[in-house]
C-alpha cells in the first residue's frame, strides 16, 4: 500500500471529510431556508439559487468519488444520441443494485452539467434525511411514499410542478422500487410468474405505475428517455465507505437513448413497454457478465475540476476556524470544554455514520420482502390491489 492510499484509509481524514461535508451541508440548509421569501417575489430565481447551492452539496460527494478515491466512469453509447446528453430534460431509468448506484448518477450529472438541477423519484424516508434530505425539499424532489393510493396524486402534482423548471433537468427513476437483494429478488420472480412475464436473472419485477405516470406527466418537457445500465469491473460491490478509504473503482454505464414519442400513451402498453425494456437491459448485464462489455461506443466523458474547487472552498473555510476552536481548547485546559467538543464530535460521528447507513443495502427497507400467499398468486387479478397494497404497507412498517 503506498503512502497515499495509507494516508486515505485513516480514520482522521474520514472524519475531516465528512465534518466538512456536514457542516456546510448544514450551512447550506439554513441558506435554502433563507431562498424561501426569495420564491414568493421571484420562484425562477430562488430556484436557480437553490440549483446552485444543491451542487455545492451533492458535488462534494462526487469530488469523493471522483477525486479522492479517483473511480473511473466509462459511458458506452451509440454516437448519435450522444450530442443531447445535458442538453435536454430526459426521464432516466436505471438499475437499482449497487450501494452507491446514485452515486454514480450523480457523477454522470456533474459531467454533462445537469448535478445541481437532477431529480429523482425518491421514497419519502430520505426527506428526512439531514442535508441531502432536506437539500432534497428545496430543490423539488419527488417524494413518494410507495403507496400508489397517495402516490397518484401527490407524484403528478410534483411532476407537473416541473413544467416551467429553469435548466435543464434529468428525472431518475428506479423502477424496480427497491435495491436488489436475493430474497426480494425471488418474491419478485414468483410474481412475475403469476403474471405469465419472463423471469430476470439481474433485475426486480419493474414496477410500471411510476413510470407511466412520469411519462405521463413529462410529456412535452422532458424528450427522451434514458435507459440506463450500470455494473462495476471485476464483479465489484462498491459502497460509500470504500470510497471514503480511498478505494478506485471501474463504472460502466450503458445509455441508450429513446424518444418519449416512442413511449406507448396507455397504460397498459406503457408497462408492457417497461416490462420488454427490464428483459432487454437483463441481456445487456449478461453480456457485461459474460465478455466484461456493454454493447456500444465507448466514450470517457472527463472529470470537471469544479466538483474539486468547491471541496477544497469548503474545507478551507471550515477547517481554519477548526484548527483555531481545538487550539483553543487545548490551550483553555478546562476538562468540561474538553470532554463536551469530545462528546459532540463523537454524536456527529455516529450521526454520519447513520447517514452512510441509509446507502448500505444491508440496511435497507423490508419493501418488496414479503412473498406472496400461494391461494393469491393463483389469482393475479387479486395480486393488483388491496392485498399487495396491505402487505407494503405492513413491509414498510416492519
Ligand atoms: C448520459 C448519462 C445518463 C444517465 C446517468 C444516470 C443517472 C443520473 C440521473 C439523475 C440523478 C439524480 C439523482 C440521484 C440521486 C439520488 C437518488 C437516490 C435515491 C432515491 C431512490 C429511491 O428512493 S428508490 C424508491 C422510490 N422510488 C420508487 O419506488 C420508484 C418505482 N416505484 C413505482 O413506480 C411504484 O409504482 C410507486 C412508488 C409509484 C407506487 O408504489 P406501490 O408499492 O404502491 O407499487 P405498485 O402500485 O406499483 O405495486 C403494486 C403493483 O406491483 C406488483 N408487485 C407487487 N409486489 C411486487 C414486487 N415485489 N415486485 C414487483 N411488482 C410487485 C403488483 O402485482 C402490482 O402490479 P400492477 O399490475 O397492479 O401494477
Ligand atoms: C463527502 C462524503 C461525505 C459522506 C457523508 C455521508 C452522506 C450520506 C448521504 C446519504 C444519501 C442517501 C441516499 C440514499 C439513496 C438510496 O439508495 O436510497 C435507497 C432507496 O432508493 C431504496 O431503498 P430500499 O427500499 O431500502 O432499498
Amino acid at each position: 500500500m503506498g503512502l497515499l492510499q495509507l494516508l486515505k484509509s485513516q480514520f482522521i481524514c474520514h472524519l475531516i471529510i465528512c465534518y466538512v461535508f456536514l457542516v456546510s451541508g448544514l450551512f447550506i440548509n439554513l441558506l435554502q431556508l433563507c431562498t424561501l421569501p426569495l420564491r414568493l417575489v421571484n420562484k425562477q430565481l430562488a430556484r436557480r439559487v437553490n440549483i446552485v447551492l444543491a451542487y455545492c452539496i451533492s458535488s462534494q460527494m462526487v469530488a469523493a468519488l471522483e477525486w479522492w478515491s479517483g473511480t473511473e466512469c466509462t459511458l458506452y453509447t451509440d454516437l448519435e444520441s450522444y450530442p443531447f446528453y445535458g442538453k435536454e430534460n430526459a426521464i432516466v431509468v436505471m438499475n437499482h443494485s449497487f450501494d452507491i448506484d446514485f452515486l454514480l448518477g450523480w457523477t454522470f450529472c456533474e459531467r454533462y452539467g445537469v448535478l445541481g438541477s437532477s431529480k429523482v423519484l425518491a421514497k419519502k424516508e430520505l426527506a428526512y434525511v439531514p442535508v441531502i434530505g432536506w437539500m432534497w425539499y428545496f430543490l423539488e424532489i419527488v417524494f413518494c411514499k410507495r403507496r400508489w393510493e397517495e402516490d397518484r396524486t401527490t407524484v403528478a402534482h410534483s411532476l407537473q410542478n416541473l413544467r416551467d423548471y429553469p435548466e435543464k433537468f434529468w428525472f431518475l427513476l428506479f423502477c424496480e422500487g427497491t435495491r436488489l437483494t436475493p430474497k426480494k429478488h425471488q418474491v419478485s420472480m414468483q410474481i412475475a410468474e403469476s403474471k405469465g412475464l419472463p423471469k430476470l436473472k439481474y433485475h426486480l419485477l419493474p414496477r410500471t405505475k411510476g413510470f407511466y405516470i412520469t411519462v405521463q406527466n413529462l410529456r412535452g418537457n422532458a424528450a427522451a428517455v434514458y435507459d440506463s445500465t450500470l455494473n462495476f469491473r471485476n464483479r465489484e460491490t462498491p459502497t460509500l465507505l470504500g470510497i471514503l478509504n480511498g478505494k478506485k473503482y471501474h463504472a460502466d454505464l450503458y445509455v441508450r437513448r429513446i424518444p418519449l414519442e416512442l413511449i406507448p400513451e396507455g397504460e397498459a402498453e406503457c408497462a408492457d413497454w417497461l416490462h420488454n425494456l427490464y428483459q432487454e437491459k437483463d441481456s445487456f448485464q449478461e453480456q457485461y457478465i459474460q465478455t466484461g462489455r456493454f454493447p456500444g461506443s465507448i466514450v470517457n466523458p472527463p472529470r470537471r475540476p469544479w466538483s474539486l474547487l468547491n471541496w477544497l472552498f469548503w474545507s478551507c473555510l471550515l477547517l481554519y476556524p477548526l484548527g483555531l476552536l481545538l487550539a483553543q481548547l487545548i490551550s483553555s485546559g478546562s476538562i468540561l470544554t474538553i470532554f463536551t467538543s469530545v462528546a459532540l464530535c463523537c454524536a456527529a460521528s455516529v450521526g454520519v455514520r447513520w447517514m452512510i447507513g441509509q446507502t448500505e443495502i444491508d440496511k435497507g427497507s423490508n419493501y418488496g420482502n414479503k412473498e406472496v400467499p400461494e391461494q393469491q398468486l393463483k389469482n393475479p387479478d387479486k395480486l393488483n390491489a388491496a392485498s399487495l397494497h396491505n402487505a407494503s404497507c405492513q413491509q414498510q412498517n416492519s
